[in-house]
């Protein structure tokens, strides 16, 4: 992956064969394809004042109606009881709407911010210089910007670019801003404004180009809140911010492990910078999802070179089975009813290329239009999918895999061939550690897939605890009875009707089965 990072040569312009040749073949009865499921910061909506109806039970309601399947609730700023607020109102939401939504803790991690505690603009003047101070009882003005860390001046020299940009920024030029460091004054940092641009509201992100910051990847107060809000809340997915190492992701894993609780928390890792790129095939193998923070990490790349880190961090991502989830997606949408043409394009891209997950960000934590963006952004990826080119994806897959393949890598991908066969209307999964259905996922099939989790219940006269494959007879329930509750929840939500053909995955005494049902009524 570090390759990718290397200046291009011009002189090889001629010779440049693109591997991405995607083949697109329009299979139009396959209107439901792989799930591109909608990441949002719902939390964030209250940002904007104008937004703060977009954390009501109404608004999220709308879009878990459009789509949004996971919540993100991002600790970078508010604290564990607004947090808590709008969680509660999720839950409501997630009643009311029967949808299914998931929620994922984002860490700050060693995120530098600028903190405007006035909120008044601040305006800044091209060609003038502006102090960067850890000094936080400092006011921030057009001429010193106080920031959350101390040892800025010792990561930078002479020459260093920052970037300053409203949270989750929109990257307009007229709400961020680039510097060039002139000067290092004790723990100042001297900046020339490259830019003229107003920095409205109170918290900027600041991003210094390709430098390391010594700051660990999960800092105390992360630790502080996964330990307290993540446990009590039981959180699904927590979102590792700047990633940089497979360590980091270790260390993460571990810590949630002897919480007590999250052991069964997914990791994603944010990868944000070129270190994270640098060392991406590693952290792969430890997280258990990739998130392209493509905010950041537009500013830390050239620009010429993100597009090359998406694809083939996305085609590592598919090869090993793993979600890629994709940000900043619609910016122009915080502010507007649609979103640009090239920002379509790139979500329908995105798509293409084999994302599992766009998250959005700006658009929901600030913007005027939530549910708008959560649906439009939905049915672009929608018609994406129906230009998928399955078949090449799943011969991929397979190959990739190589033989002799696991058991349950054989199943999951037999299943999923089976299913697109005999056009089956669903999948069924049985499933313990959800390990066999995310395998299935990996194959993409075109149809949805239902997981039948059936936990049994373990007491240790501490705590229960739900663990463990069913045994038939254990639960009193017996295969064959959780099957038709599979089937008839399958058929109450339409994806399932009287003589469609499903494809079941379980366990047979000790044998791993398919099995090919035809429905009668
Ligand atoms: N509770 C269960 N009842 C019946 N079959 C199951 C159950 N759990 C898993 N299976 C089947 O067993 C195989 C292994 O699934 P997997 O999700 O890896 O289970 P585990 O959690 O035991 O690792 C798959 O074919 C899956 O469909
Ligand atoms: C999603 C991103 O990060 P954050 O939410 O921390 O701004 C990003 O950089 O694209
Ligand atoms: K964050
Ligand atoms: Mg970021």
């Amino acid at each position: 992956m570090a390759s990718i990072l290397e200046p291009s040569k011009p002189e090889n312009k001629s010779k440049r064969k693109l591997n991405w040749n995607f083949h697109f073949a329009v299979l139009s009865e396959q209107l439901l394809g792989f799930d591109v499921d909608f990441l949002s910061c719902i939390d964030k909506i209250n940002w904007n004042p104008l937004g703060q109806r977009s954390r009501s039970v109404e608004i999220i309601s709308g879009c878990l109606n459009a789509g949004m399947s996971v919540a993100r609730f991002d600790f970078s700023w508010g604290d564990a009881a607004y947090h808590q607020e709008t969680l509660e109102n999720l839950k409501i939401a997630i009643k009311s709407t029967k949808k299914l939504c998931a929620v994922m803790l984002d860490t700050v991690g060693p995120e530098l911010q600028v903190v405007n505690k006035s909120e008044h603009p601040i305006s800044l003047q091209a060609d003038t210089t502006v102090v960067l101070t850890p000094d936080q009882d400092k006011e921030a003005s057009s001429n010193m910007l106080p920031i959350t860390f101390s040892g800025l001046s010792k990561a930078v020299k002479k020459g260093d670019t920052i970037f300053i940009g409203q949270y989750l920024f929109t990257g307009s030029e007229t709400t961020s801003v680039w510097l060039e460091v002139t000067d290092v004054v004790g723990e100042d940092v001297v900046c020339l404004i490259k830019n003229s641009a107003t920095l409205a509201r109170q918290l900027y992100t600041l991003h210094v180009s390709q430098i390391h910051i010594d700051l660990p990847t999960i800092t105390d107060k992360d630790k502080q809140v996964i330990s307290s809000w993540g446990v009590q809340n039981n959180i699904d997915i927590l979102s590792l911010s700047y990633t940089r190492h497979a360590e980091d992701i270790r260390q993460v894993r571990d810590y949630l492990s002897k919480l007590g609780g999250l052991s069964q928390t997914q990791i994603f890792a944010k990868i944000e910078n070129t270190e994270g790129i640098t060392h991406f095939d590693e952290i792969l193998r430890e997280a258990d999802g990739i998130i392209l923070a493509r905010g950041n990490l537009g500013i830390d790349l050239p620009p010429e070179k993100v597009f090359l880190f998406q694809k083939a961090a996305v085609y590592q991502c598919n090869m090993a089975g793993k979600p890629a989830v994709i940000t900043r997606v619609v910016d122009s949408m915080t502010d507007n009813l649609r979103p640009t043409r090239a920002e379509a394009t790139d979500v329908a891209n995105a798509v293409l290329d084999g994302s599992d997950a766009i998250l959005l960000g700006a658009e929901t934590l600030r913007g005027l239009y939530p549910v708008e963006t959560v649906s439009i952004v939905g049915k672009i990826c929608a018609e994406a999918e129906k230009v998928f080119n399955h078949d090449m994806y799943f011969k991929r897959a397979v190959k990739y895999v190589g033989e002799p393949m696991t058991h349950l890598e054989s199943i999951a991908s037999s299943a999923v061939r089976a299913a697109i066969k005999v056009k089956a209307s669903a999948i069924i999964c049985f499933t313990s550690s959800g390990r066999a259905a995310r395998l299935i996922a990996k194959y993409r099939p075109t149809m949805p897939v239902i997981s039948v989790v059936i936990p049994r219940l373990k007491t240790n006269q501490l705590r229960w605890s739900f663990t463990g494959a069913f045994e038939a007879g254990s639960t009193g329930a017996s295969n064959e009875s959780v099957l038709k509750v599979a089937l008839d929840h399958g058929k109450a939500s339409g994806v399932i009707k009287s003589h469609d053909r499903v494809v079941v995955c379980q366990k047979v005494g000790d044998a791993a089965v398919i099995k090919i049902i035809e429905l009668e009524d």
